[in-house]
């Protein structure tokens, strides 16, 4: 089994972190001494959000065990929902409100208007009872939800975001085909602190802890369960789900594109593979793409399991904060660079929508000027050949 190095070689027996406060310097300024800043400390909430995460991955876990028929539902989009999406959403907003009372905002991915349709009891019934289950095994909440405290749960997510205060971002599973195909799913959980990405926590149940690569990622034999976090200027590590060991975590430092490996949907429908395997073809990277669902490929890029990630939607989807702004920090606090296809940086600020040019790459700093110049290439081309 081929064990990434860039994690072993950060194992620490504790959960160690940097300093509570950062000193940092802005890029542009002359002087470092002029123009330092004491970053925020955001402790409480990068606590609180992986006791959230993890727990709602514990709940994912039981409904991917014994999946029913009954336990999966259609979107107006035709997008699948689970009671597992429905679940993790009531129960990560439940805890955040709970530890943060008065100044709570969430913008997540589902709502409760399909719940309360005429015959959806039986379903909110089962939902209730899944987050009831993980706040008894929890054991730090002594209340017991009713089905309307769970629909209230979950719509308390319908915060718009936006530039100003603080708000939680969650996908309560990312990659919900992947959770129904037993494959790769993630519990994304990220704090925006006045438009910027301040934290994030991904909880990947089916990751294995050792490095991956399309031969193994399902391998039986590997241990699987990772919980990826980062603070704003504190870098990115990983703990197994069910233990404390952590590692810090740092991105590819492949320089060579013939070297790298690179990570793609696993559903067509999502990202365009033809037009990544002309960006390939140019870059020169020999090994075949690895696909794999959800943000657990940004995990898994940023402790270097590959060095590329490319995100290219069909023309007209746009792209919504909750499937990347986690993923976005672990990846960038791990030392990598994540841009629109035109280079622009990403902008969580402007509601649950990311405005961008085409689609989203991911890579390391030296990568990152061959990988923008192929993929513009490849666009010119597609373009042309249209
Ligand atoms: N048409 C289209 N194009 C692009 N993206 C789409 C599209 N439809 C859905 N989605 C979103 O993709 C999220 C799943 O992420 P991935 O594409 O990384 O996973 S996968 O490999 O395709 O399973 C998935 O997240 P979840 O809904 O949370 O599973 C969707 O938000
Ligand atoms: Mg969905
Ligand atoms: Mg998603
Ligand atoms: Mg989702």
């Amino acid at each position: 089994m081929h064990i990434s190095l860039n994690w072993l070689r950060f194992v620490t027996p504790s959960t160690k972190k940097p300093p509570r406060f950062h000193l940092s310097c802005l890029p542009s300024s002359s002087s470092c001494f002029s123009s330092v800043v004491f970053a925020m400390s955001y402790d409480k909430e990068i606590a609180a959000a992986k006791k959230a995460a993890s727990l709602a991955a514990r709940l994912c876990q039981k409904v991917q065990k014994a999946l029913l028929q009954s336990d999966v539902q259609s979107k107006n989009d035709r997008t699948p929902v689970t009671v597992a999406d429905y679940g993790s959403q009531a129960l990560v907003s439940f805890m955040l409100q709970h530890e943060f009372p008065g100044e709570f905002s969430l913008v997540a991915e589902e709502d409760s208007k399909d719940l309360r349709k005429d015959g959806a009891q039986e379903i909110v019934e089962r939902i209730t009872k899944l987050v009831n289950d993980s706040l008894t095994i929890d054991g730090s909440y002594s209340v017991t939800l009713s089905t309307e405290d769970v629909l209230k749960a979950i719509d308390s997510g319908k915060s718009e975001g936006g530039s100003q205060g603080r708000h939680w971002v969650l996908d309560p599973i990312d990659g919900t085909k992947g959770f129904l195909r037993g494959d790769q799913y993630a519990i994304a959980l990220a704090l925006l602190d006045r438009g910027k990405v301040v934290l994030g926590v991904l909880a990947c149940p089916n990751l294995p802890l050792a490095y991956i690569s399309d031969a193994n990622q399902h391998s039986p034999n590997n241990e699987v369960g990772c919980l990826f976090f980062a603070e704003v200027g504190g870098g990115t590590y990983m703990q197994p789900l069910d233990s404390s060991s952590t590692v810090k975590v740092q991105v590819s430092a492949v320089e060579n594109p013939e070297e790298a490996s690179l990570f793609e949907s696993y559903e067509a429908a999502h990202s365009m593979h033809d037009l990544s395997s002309l960006i390939a073809q140019k870059l020169g990277v020999k090994a075949p793409p690895v696909r794999i669902d959800s943000q657990a490929k940004y995990g898994a890029l940023s402790r270097g399991d590959g060095a590329i990630y490319l995100r290219l939607p069909h023309k007209g989807y746009r792209e919504k904060i909750w499937d990347h702004a986690a993923g976005y920090i672990v990846v960038t606090e791990a030392g990598g660079v994540v841009t629109d296809a035109a280079g622009n940086p990403l902008d969580f600020s402007r509601g649950k929508y990311l405005d961008l040019d085409t689609g989203i790459i991911v890579t390391n700093q030296k990568l990152m000027p061959l990988l923008l110049k192929a993929v513009r290439e490849s666009l010119e081309e597609k373009a042309s050949s249209l």
